[in-house]
């Protein structure tokens, strides 16, 4: 397979160099020069396939001829060794739970799968590699845990200073080893710039040999359409269902259209946003207005700028006509989230995450009669502890995992947003 860039002003390359090079140099992101549809009896005969079975199927194309298929199959079966489940929240609603992983995140998805084809690339080459990534709260872990200990990479994360959970801050201060974090004085939207920036400086990257573990890089991106081929699989009609996405970087909903147009039936897209909501706003006016970055109960999703809007408009061949007919947005803000989540446990008993009550809000608003809808959960509540006691009225019970990592010491270093201190501390580290 080979990859474009979306700005379509840089050469194509193949699946391994698109991995590497993370952000092509005209600053669009890579996308698959073709998107293979699955015959009809291939999706049958995976009804009842195992997560790495069906990530398999999917990404064997894509990966061609980078890797072998039994590297594949090993990378698939190593990284998805975790289940996701569809739990029934209420009559018409259902929960694709996407925290059953180790750092508790749909993010593991892919960091696994990333970090996986790294390390089969570093078989065949000797020299170190950088991986960059900025977090909201959720990558930062899954990236960190996916990356720990693996020889001849070092990982740099950057996150917002004040702007992460306690539970998630932990989960990407307390490794050590390969793994360092920067606390940046500014936004998300500050880190992904910076990392952007990183890339396309010629003199760090081929210093460093960067790489990028956010969903920018395709092999962050695209194993995140596996869970949607499994939800098309497990849910009866799921062509008519509504599937509510709570989106951030929009890498998560991408993937779920990239797995419709792999021929999985799956119904119309509810992009679901908190208070950054520049796409519900773009799929009204058909105008795309960057605001400044707001802080919100749902943190991970807060994100001013979506690193995946090209590529959401590349899946609909940039037909806005063709966007709306099959994805709309919704916005909540966090009075509502709160509300959300403690109307949501009184009425079924199921205890919604932050994001994952933006989703369930909007199923709750938009669904037609007799239809049925599914939100993904896209991480465990506990990550957000005092956010689910404000809106519970009471403290969450702590999982063993949670209690663990809270008695850990934070480890970070602190820095301001400016691209020559971020470029001087990478040249140090070095
Ligand atoms: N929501 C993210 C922000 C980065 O998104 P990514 O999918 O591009 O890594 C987070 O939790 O860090």
């Amino acid at each position: 397979m080979k990859y474009f860039s979306t700005n379509r002003e840089s050469n194509e390359v193949s699946f391994k160099e698109a991995v590497i090079n993370s952000l092509p140099a005209d600053k669009g992101l890579y996308f698959p020069k073709s998107i293979p549809a699955l015959d009809a009896r291939t999706i049958v005969n995976l009804k009842d396939a195992s997560l790495p079975a069906i990530g398999f199927e999917m990404m064997k194309d894509f990966v061609q001829p980078d890797l072998t298929k039994s590297q594949l199959k090993d990378i698939v079966e190593d990284a998805l060794s975790f289940e996701i489940p569809l739990v029934q929240a209420e009559e018409n609603i259902f929960s694709l739970e996407l925290f059953h992983g180790p750092t508790y995140a749909f993010k593991d998805v892919g960091a696994r799968f990333l970090a996986r084809c790294l390390g089969e690339f570093a078989k065949k080459d000797a020299r170190e590699t950088t991986i960059l990534v900025a977090t909201s709260g959720d990558t930062g872990g899954a990236v960190a845990n996916g990356f720990y200990g693996v020889e001849g990479v070092k990982v740099i994360i950057l996150y917002p200073s004040g702007k992460v959970s306690d539970l998630q801050e932990k989960q990407l201060t307390t490794l050590g080893g390969n793994i360092t974090a920067l606390e940046v004085e500014g936004d998300f939207d500050d880190c992904q710039a910076l990392v952007k920036q990183a890339f396309l400086d010629k003199e760090l990257s081929e210093k460093l040999n960067l790489t990028s573990a956010n969903s920018i890089n395709i092999a962050r991106w695209m194993p995140q359409s596996i869970y949607y081929a499994s939800l098309a699989l497990k849910m009866q009609n799921a062509e008519e269902a509504l599937i509510a996405v709570p989106s951030g970087n929009y890498g998560n909903v991408t993937a779920g259209m990239l797995a419709k147009r792999m021929s999985f039936p799956l119904g119309k897209f509810l992009v679901c946003s908190n208070a950054n909501d520049v796409v519900p706003r773009y799929l009204e006016s058909c105008e795309y207005e960057v605001l400044p970055t707001v802080a919100t109960y749902a943190n991970a999703m807060d994100v001013s700028n979506p690193s995946n809007f090209p590529r959401m408009l590349e899946l609909y061949d940039h037909t806005f006509d063709d966007l709306i007919q099959d994805v709309s947005g919704f916005t909540l803000h966090d009075e509502q989230i709160l509300e959300t989540i403690e109307q949501c446990h009184k009425e079924t008993g199921y205890v919604l995450d932050p994001h994952g009550a933006i989703g369930y809000a909007g199923l709750k608003e938009r669904l037609k009669i007799d239809q049925q809808g599914v939100f993904l959960e896209t991480a465990h509540p506990i990550k957000f502890a005092p956010v689910m006691e404000k809106a519970l009225g009471e403290k969450l019970e702590m999982p063993e995992f949670a209690e663990d990592l809270m008695l850990k010491q934070k480890k970070s270093t602190k820095m301001s947003s400016e691209y020559s201190e971020f470029k001087n501390l990478l040249k140090r580290t070095s």
